[in-house]
């Protein structure tokens, strides 16, 4: 399992000093922990309901995260698609250009936002146009009111259960080609877009990389909800022994995918710090990095591991089992 962690998409003033490439039982024994100085600071998120009014959405949007920094929160977080519901017809007609100057409404909004609360927005996902491409991506944006990183959906949701109402992400967006982590105000975070939350070998990749919270903006639907939203939130988090976040609309937000909700804050050591319902709500939790470190003692994990013995090299043959 072979790694390469290219963070060249990340603006200048932020990039980590050295590039670092995770061979798999190249793991850092003990990372580094810049955010260890970073005192406790609150969490916010914001699960809004999503309506097929764009200009209703971003006015949601704002107003609640106003609630947030009002009620403490240093770090605010939207979910997955808040801009215009989840749904194959919303896309491209909702899409923002995110390069071209002030052709975003949304961009604006997080910008102006963050800037004059002095937070840091995990800025869900919205459908992004590019270069002729859709894509779903997450913006981050610091206290200064400036982009800090950009994260496109590496893993597009196709799915087909029998019975269950079918979705095909990859007939209309193309997918994100490099994993996101951020350094903050409130930390070093790695970023993932709901389906991402699937693929353990990303958030290994930000553990590795010194990671103090994952934050993934999600959407998971009924069926897929109730049997492993809140599974994958708390197994990321204790494979890897650090905060995850993950946030979602609404179940009331529009749309034929009816939505699952209970966007949540899971601790190291597997633990609920906030939770919220299905409904429009702000779900709010405190963050203490030195847990992720209290954890790290209790059970020294990667000093435990043999990765001699399960490094995946290439596809297993069954042979390889006799
Ligand atoms: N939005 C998604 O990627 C949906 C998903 O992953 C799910 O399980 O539902």
């Amino acid at each position: 399992m072979n790694f390469h962690i290219d963070n060249s998409d990340i603006p200048a003033g932020i990039k980590r000093p050295n590039k670092c490439t995770y061979k798999g039982n190249n793991i850092p024994s003990s990372d580094p922990l810049p955010s260890l100085q970073i005192p406790k600071f609150k969490i916010a998120l914001c699960q809004l309901t999503v309506t097929s009014d764009k200009a209703m959405n971003l006015a949601n949007a704002r107003s609640m995260m106003e609630v947030a920094a009002e009620k403490g929160a240093r770090l605010v977080v939207l979910p997955e698609m808040w801009v215009c519901p989840y749904a194959n017809d919303y896309f491209a007609k909702c899409s923002e250009d995110l390069v071209v100057e002030n052709s975003s409404p949304a961009f604006r909004l997080l910008s102006e936002v963050s800037s004059r609360l002095r937070i840091t927005i995990v800025g869900g996902s919205l459908p992004e146009w590019s270069n002729g491409r859709l894509y779903n991506t997450c913006c981050v944006f610091g206290p200064d009111g400036e982009l800090k990183a950009k994260h496109r959906k590496l893993h597009l949701f196709d799915y087909y259960a029998p019975g269950d109402v079918p979705f095909r992400e990859s007939d209309f967006f193309s997918t994100g080609d490099k994993p996101t982590i951020v350094d903050t105000d409130v930390g070093r975070i790695g970023i993932g877009i709901c389906h991402d939350i699937r693929f353990p070998e990303l958030a290994m990749l930000y553990r590795a990389r010194g990671a103090d919270l994952i934050i993934f903006p999600g959407a998971f639907n009924m069926s897929t909800g109730e049997l492993l939203w809140e599974l994958e939130i708390k197994a990321r988090a204790v494979d890897n022994q650090f905060f995850v976040a993950a946030c979602s609309p609404s179940r009331d937000s529009t749309g034929s995918y009816t939505i699952w909700g209970h966007s949540m804050v899971v601790g190291p050591n597997g633990d609920i710090k906030t939770s919220s319902g299905h409904e429009e709500m702000i779900a709010i939790a405190e963050i203490d990095y030195s847990e992720n470190q209290l954890q790290r003692e209790i059970f020294p994990l990667q000093q435990l591991r043999k990765e001699n013995i399960y490094q995946l090299l290439e596809p297993c043959a069954p042979k390889h089992f006799v």
